[in-house]
């Protein structure tokens, strides 16, 4: 029998009839804004703005080459020493065909992204959403803000094939750490984290050679997963020289993979 259509509604999947019928339709509450606000600040609504902020970062690093994060202080002034060699080894970076990617900030950040743009590179900047005011700075193609950091943080893992640590503070000790444990735990592919300045870093590095290898919190190997070095020119020879380590490697592993599949093929055929 034919149901007219008062007495019937289809909802997407779900069908109502007679007097199961929502008084209103789905696009009519959805355009209302009517009734309270509050589940904007729940946790089911944050998770969807977490997934937002990685659809946003994927979408817009998806297609940058090879790239290098470079990470360093807020607070270096332009007159520093420090400033210009930030900027070096940016322009250094983007002369060998790396994007160079910083958290977007003043300081040490601006210095890398002005070095690269300077040269015609890639300077990208994935910034952070602080208490205080904050913009990119103006050295920046392509540049994203993200409310969380550690959605940033999976960024500047995912899309860089080295880190350069220049002198900074707490930021630029937790993005030097968190390097360095992802790569001691093999979460990420072996890749170089390069200390840039031995007067500032020296003490660091002896400190965890002398008291954390000592007390047999870190393994014998752990302080070689850390480069230092004061010049530029050496900053993308490791780099370089760790991807041609890299490259080699993966074509090892393809030649071991394929004869291991020819050799399946062969005794398959015989049975
Ligand atoms: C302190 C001031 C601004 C801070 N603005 C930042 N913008 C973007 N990224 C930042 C900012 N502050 C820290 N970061 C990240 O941490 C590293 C620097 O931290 P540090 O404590 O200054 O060493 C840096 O690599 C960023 O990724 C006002 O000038």
């Amino acid at each position: 029998m034919m149901e007219s259509g008062s007495n019937i509604r289809r909802a997407g999947p779900l069908t109502y009839r007679g007097r199961a019928i929502p008084e209103t339709t789905t696009d009519q509450r959805l355009l209302d804004r009517r009734g309270p606000a509050d589940w904007v600040h729940t946790d089911p609504w944050r998770v969807l703005r977490i997934q937002s902020e990685f659809v946003e970062g994927f979408g817009l690093l998806s297609e940058v080459g090879r790239a290098v994060s470079v990470f360093g202080s807020a607070r270096t002034k332009p007159d520093n020493p420090h400033y210009k060699l930030g900027e070096t080894i940016g322009a250094k970076l983007a002369e060998a065909g790396y994007t160079v990617i910083t958290g977007g900030g003043p300081g040490m950040m601006e210095a890398a992204n002005k070095g690269a743009q300077g040269v015609g590179g890639t300077s990208i900047g994935l910034g952070i959403e602080l208490p205080f005011e904050q913009s990119l700075n103006d050295y920046i193609d392509m540049g994203v803000t993200f409310r969380y950091f550690f959605v940033r943080k999976t960024m500047f893992v995912k899309y860089s094939q080295a880190f350069v640590v220049l002198p900074g503070g707490f930021g630029t000790l937790d993005e030097l750490f968190e390097s360095i444990t992802l790569v001691q735990t093999g979460k990420v592919t072996r890749f170089p984290v390069i200390l840039v300045g031995s007067r500032f870093w020296g003490g660091l590095r002896d400190w965890i050679r002398q008291t954390l290898l000592s007390e047999g919190v870190i393994s014998p190997d752990d302080p070689d997963l850390m480069y230092l070095t004061d010049d530029a020119d050496e900053v993308v020879d490791i780099i370089r020289k760790a991807h041609v380590d890299l490259a080699r490697r993966e074509f090892e592993a393809e030649q071991v993979h394929e004869t291991a599949q020819d050799v399946e093929a062969a005794e398959r055929a015989e049975g």
